[in-house]
């Protein structure tokens, strides 16, 4: 996350980082609790790493620094993708992880809302992105979880934001036109939580962007509503 500030434990207690165990392990991106079994993330971020075997998901944490070899975690039973997905500038950046078993919802871990498919014409107002992500574009991951306020974008402005590429239809744009606040590599698979009458729903998925928090280049993320078949399809 670029511009954003330390949150506190429990603030955010659907989110969760997911490692890979490949030469070593590491925080490759960020998820969201949708239910006791089921995890919901980004395409780009499992694509080319499909082994289950691989992964370790791990909840109720605020600080990297937590993790080491006794921390708890959840193993992954199944990995879907969306059937559609190529690369994330084109869309269809979903994907699903199953649990190996279903988790206890503790103070620390609990599931957020999905937005009902009716809701994909809401104008949310209090947005918020968050992710162990990169600071800055030549970055690295980041010990305490981040959280930036971004103001949601019409789609509209976002394709002419972006005029060499055409804007996906089931894709949401937040940011700022100054830049300075913006998810960014790492924060990938991670939650754009937005609060709505006192629920918190979980709106996007952080997918892509031009770099991070440049002026005039906001955050692109997959429009979770337009989705909503699909994870019910997927999930039942
Ligand atoms: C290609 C790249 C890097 O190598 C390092 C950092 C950023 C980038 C980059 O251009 N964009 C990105 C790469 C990977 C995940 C990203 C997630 C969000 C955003 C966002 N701005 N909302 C940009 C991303």
């Amino acid at each position: 996350i670029v511009g954003g500030t330390d949150s506190s434990p429990g603030e955010w207690p659907w989110q969760v980082s997911l490692h890979a165990r490949l030469s070593r392990q590491r925080h490759l991106c960020g998820g969201s609790i949708i239910s006791n079994q089921w995890i919901l993330t980004a395409a780009h971020c499992v694509t080319s790493l499909e082994n289950p075997n691989i992964w370790r998901i791990y909840a109720g944490i605020l600080r990297q620094s937590e993790i080491n070899e006794d921390t708890p975690f959840f193993k992954v039973e199944e990995i879907i993708v969306h059937s559609q997905y190529k690369h994330a500038q084109i869309g269809y950046d979903i994907a699903l992880m199953k649990l190996a078993k279903p988790m206890n919802f503790t103070d620390l871990q609990l599931p957020i809302c999905l937005p009902s498919k009716e809701d994909t014409d809401v104008f949310y107002t209090d947005c918020w992105v968050i992710g162990w992500g990169y600071r800055k574009e030549k970055g690295r991951v980041q010990d305490i979880l981040q959280k930036a306020p971004v103001p949601f974008m019409s789609k509209e402005e976002c394709q002419a934001r972006y005029r060499r590429r055409r804007i996906g239809d089931k894709v949401i744009c937040a940011g700022y036109d100054e830049g300075g606040r913006d998810a960014c590599k790492g924060d990938s698979g991670g939650p754009l939580s937005c609060r709505h009458e006192e629920v918190w729903y979980l709106v996007g998925i952080t997918s892509w962007g031009e770099g991070c928090a440049r002026p005039r280049q906001p955050g692109v993320y997959t429009k979770v509503a337009d989705y909503s078949d699909w994870i019910l399809e997927k999930t039942t």
